[in-house]
């Protein structure tokens, strides 16, 4: 699968950019603010129906403009997708799969996976739990149809527990049958969760660990841990167990809502003790290792973007890491970089063909 054909109009700082792209490895270059990351974001969105930076898809368009538009030709299994996004100001966002409208934005999730590595991604080291939950979604969400639709169904009940345990605390009184059937749907939806993210984070942490130990040549011993309170108990226990304590928070204090990762190095924090390049290795590892279990659970190859890899990484691991680009172990790649000289000393270096782009403030040329 690889997109052939990328356009888009009033799109960040791009007025309009229209590029034929190569099946293999793409490399767009140009000084900071010239717009290389807009146009990963770009076709992040016909991917995933969103931009990967900003949940505000308004914000996405270009300043005195009132809409913008993308519009992405993929090559899949010898036949077309034409994928359209379109956002005008104050409407709804249109999101088109060969010209016929999706019901759910859900529904194109999977369809045409991606992964992106960014300089952004530190904040799923420095920042709370919720971006390490998020990463899992994520991942998971494009190999499994049903599991985002359970997570909204377990927010939903999170939210009508929370508000029953204010009233309680509000009133004094409440409704004990009500508590129950939210109990019920809490535990039967958290703990089907809970299960997929297990078996996901076991196969998961068995790739990470050799992509981690490849790129860093076995420098550093790292871990990755899954972290949920459901690993010591059933959900129903805990929430029986845990009733006093909601009742005083007014808030449910435990559930797969407060999963978390465990990394370390040496068997210290990473997020305290890692280096800034270590940081940076153990996030390419993770996004690698996503990226090798999606090509292994869908049967076929993601994008891969990788924008602003090459900062703060050593030599070797540069080399380690276009070595894997190079093993043909990647279908299509998109790579930004502010060096020429740089991307072609790489790409010469392992004898890999690319194809250059040259980004100007919002203009792009072959
Ligand atoms: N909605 C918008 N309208 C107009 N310009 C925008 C909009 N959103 C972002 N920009 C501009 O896009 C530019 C940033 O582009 P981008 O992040 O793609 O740069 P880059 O080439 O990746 O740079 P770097 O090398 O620093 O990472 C900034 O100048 C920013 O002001």
């Amino acid at each position: 699968m690889y997109l052939q054909h990328l356009s888009f109009i009033n799109f960040k700082n791009y007025a309009e950019a229209e590029l034929s792209l190569a099946e293999g490895v793409n490399a767009f270059v140009g000084n900071n603010g010239a717009g290389k990351t807009n146009l990963l974001d770009a076709v992040h969105y016909l991917s995933l129906c969103k931009s990967y930076f900003n949940p505000i898809d308004s914000q996405q368009i270009k300043q005195g403009a009132d809409f913008f538009m993308i519009n992405g030709t993929f090559q899949k299994n010898g036949g077309k997708e034409v994928v359209a996004c379109g956002v005008k100001r104050n409407q709804k966002k249109q999101f088109k799969r060969n010209k016929k409208d999706y019901q759910r934005l859900a529904d194109h999730i999977g369809l045409l996976p991606l992964v992106m590595i960014s300089p952004y991604d530190i904040s799923i080291i420095i920042e709370g739990s919720e971006e390490r939950r998020k990463f899992i979604d994520n991942v998971i969400s494009q190999t499994d149809s049903k599991y985002l639709d359970e997570l909204i169904a377990y927010n939903k009940v999170l939210a009508n527990r929370n508000s029953l345990l204010k009233q309680i605390a509000d009133k004094g009184r409440y409704d004990p049958e009500l508590l129950s059937i939210y109990d019920e749907q809490l535990v039967s939806s958290g703990t089907r969760i809970f299960e997929k993210r297990r078996v996901f984070m076991d196969a998961f942490t068995e790739i990470f660990n050799r992509h981690y130990q490849f790129l860093s040549q076995d420098a550093e011993r790292v871990e990755l841990a899954y972290e949920s309170p459901l690993l010591q108990d059933n959900f129903a226990t805990l929430l029986k167990k845990n009733m006093e304590r909601d009742r005083i928070l007014e808030r449910t204090s435990l559930g797969i809502h407060r999963d978390d990762l465990q990394f370390n190095i040496h068997g210290m924090s990473m997020k305290r003790f890692g280096s800034q390049g270590q940081q940076k290795s153990f996030l390419i590892a993770l996004k690698l290792a996503q990226y090798t279990f999606l090509t292994q659970t869908k049967g076929f190859k993601p994008l891969l973007l990788l924008d602003d890899i090459f900062d703060k990484l050593d030599d070797n691991r540069v080399t380690k890491l276009m070595q894997m680009v190079s093993n043909n172990n990647f279908g299509q790649v998109f790579i930004t970089d502010t060096s020429m000289e740089r991307v072609q000393a790489i790409f010469e270096k392992i004898n890999v063909e690319v194809k250059l782009f040259k980004v100007t403030e919002g203009n792009i040329d072959a």
